[in-house]
């Protein structure tokens, strides 16, 4: 798990590097130059000219340290210095100095430089002190790099693409798109969050000798980007002395006349994430209808006709029995009644329960339903419902992710998945999890029911919260990812990422 870091908590560790650790700034600029040269290195060939930007603060700096190493291997190397030179900070300064040896101190003016397909363009112009729109001649370079990569020259930016705001991940204009972004000793927030992710291209974290211990911790707000290993590390490999009990009984209460796909679509996920029985607790009118999709879910007829109400407490807490986790929402009938009724079952039921779709929408009419619940809970919004449950138009709550995510789970004591383009996972306790996994190909029906199923399997086989969210969310972008690999994002459908979170078992070895 990587932790996610703000510009002030940056500079705050670069600080602490240095004097609590003895790691001197200049020795941490050398080492990110370094990084730079080895990528650049990559994009390009020895018959590559590599461009080298460099703006007035210590970005910058790492320009000119990536443009010294690059000219020591032989390669051909333009300079191009954006700013008052007498404002260069002293470390940079200092490397500017070091270039005169090699006759590289003199840059060029940027009118006078091409860069096309083939080259290599170093992005050194803004780091995480960029604090305003760029303007003027500063503007003007990040038009010229734009226009460079249009041109086919491959753009690998110190830090963050320039132009992107280190910790909301928008763009100011103009903003630079790289190829690569090398980012030195931690994440930072705009590179995770759209569309700022997009804009750094392929993320690469490398450790230029600033010790973990230099961050400050921040209970209750840490921020940390989920990777690859730690869902992998969540889900334990399966004991051959194992039988179906041993995997978890998931109760999904989902589906309605016409809407029996919902139901399917979340015991798909079910059982596909690995749990071991699966029943769907359904109006007797849609039972056939669901198990017609899956012959291995079992069929709990609800008797009644019309909405979810308090008449089906009973049976509902009867089909909770021995049961290890509930799945309430996708497609059910919601009514004004259906409410109560989540209140009175939340308030009986000490299993997890996760609350998808239209049980978001009943709860927004009276969020103290959840403080009545007696077993933990996982809310999985996406930004409508979410809307819906803070009251906070949609437009509004998209640009405070994080914030509102956070605020929402630490108000309500529960575990909230805000389903999109950079999926987070917010906990009670306060901590973020940003999922880097999925795709735009998601963008039809079903994948948040398959998803809900898919985080029940999980909770019944035992994984705690946050863990089972941050590895459910993870799992299923994977495997939508891994089918996009093979064809197009276009056509993608649910119940392929259903069957496809077989493909990340595999890869997994699980
Ligand atoms: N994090 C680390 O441990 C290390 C980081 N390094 C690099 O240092 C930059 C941050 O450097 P800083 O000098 O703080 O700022 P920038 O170079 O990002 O910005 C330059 C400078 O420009 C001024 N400025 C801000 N906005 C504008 C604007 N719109 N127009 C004009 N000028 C602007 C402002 O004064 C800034 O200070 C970090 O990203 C890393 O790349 C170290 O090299 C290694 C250790
Ligand atoms: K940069």
């Amino acid at each position: 798990m990587r932790r996610v870091l703000t510009a002030a908590r940056m500079r705050a560790a670069d600080q602490a590097a240095e004097s609590r650790f003895g790691m001197p700034s200049p020795l941490l600029m050398e080492n990110a130059g370094r990084w730079l040269a080895d990528a650049a290195r990559e994009l390009g060939t020895t018959g590559s000219r590599y461009v080298v930007v460099c703006g007035p603060g210590n970005n910058g700096g790492d320009g000119l340290v990536a443009a010294r190493f690059l000219h020591i291997s032989g390669l051909r190397v333009t300079l191009v210095l954006v700013g008052d030179r007498a404002k260069l900070t002293p470390e940079s300064q200092r490397n500017l100095h070091a270039l005169e040896p090699y006759g590289l101190h003199l840059p060029q003016p940027l009118g006078e430089v091409e860069a096309r397909a083939g080259d290599v363009v170093v992005d050194a112009l803004f780091g995480t002190g960029l604090t305003r729109a760029p303007a003027g001649e500063f503007a003007e370079a990040i038009q010229h790099m734009l226009c460079w990569r249009a041109a086919g020259a491959k753009v690998v930016a110190a830090d963050l693409p320039s132009g992107l705001h280190t910790d909301t991940g928008e763009p100011f204009t103009p903003c630079v798109e790289a190829d690569l972004t090398v980012t030195f000793g931690f994440h930072k927030q705009g590179q995770v969050l759209e569309p700022g992710a997009t804009l750094c291209g392929e993320l690469r974290c490398v450790d230029i000798g600033i010790p973990p211990e230099a961050v400050t911790p921040q209970e209750g707000r840490e921020l940390y980007f989920v990777e690859e290993s730690d869902a992998r590390g969540a889900i334990a490999p399966r004991r051959s002395d194992t039988h179906k009990g041993s995997y978890g009984h998931v109760l999904v209460v989902a589906g309605s006349h016409g809407k029996s796909g919902a139901a399917a679509m979340s015991a798909l996920g079910a059982l596909r994430g690995g749990a071991g029985l699966v029943t769907v607790a359904t109006r007797s009118e849609v039972v056939e209808s669901v198990l017609g999709h899956a012959p291995e879910v079992m069929g709990w007829p609800l008797e009644r006709q019309g909405p979810l109400g308090l008449a089906d407490l009973e049976p509902l807490l009867e089909a909770a029995e021995k049961k290890d986790v509930l799945v309430i929402g996708p497609g059910i009938p919601r009514g004004d009644e259906t409410v109560k009724l989540l209140g009175e079952l939340l308030s009986r039921v000490e299993v997890p329960t996760v609350l998808d779709a239209d049980a978001l929408n009943a709860v927004a009419t009276d969020l103290e339903v959840l403080r009545r619940a007696k077993g933990p809970l996982v809310l999985t919004p996406h930004p409508g419902e979410m809307s819906r449950l803070t009251g906070v138009p949609t437009k509004d709550l998209q640009k405070a992710r994080v914030e509102v995510a956070r605020d929402f789970a630490c108000t309500h004591e529960v575990t909230l998945v805000l389903k999109g383009a950079r999926t987070l996972i917010a906990h009670h306790d306060g901590t973020v999890f940003i999922n880097p996994t999925g795709n735009p190909g998601m963008a039809t029906g079903g994948m948040g029911d398959v998803l809900s199923g898919v985080l029940g399997a999980l909770l019944g086989q035992g994984l705690k919260l946050p863990e089972a969210a941050w590895t459910a969310v993870y799992a299923h972008g994977l495997a939508a990812d891994l089918m996009v690999a093979r064809r197009g994002r276009l056509g993608l459908i649910a119940t392929d990422v259903a069957k496809g979170m077989c493909n990340v078992w595999t890869r997994w070895n699980r």
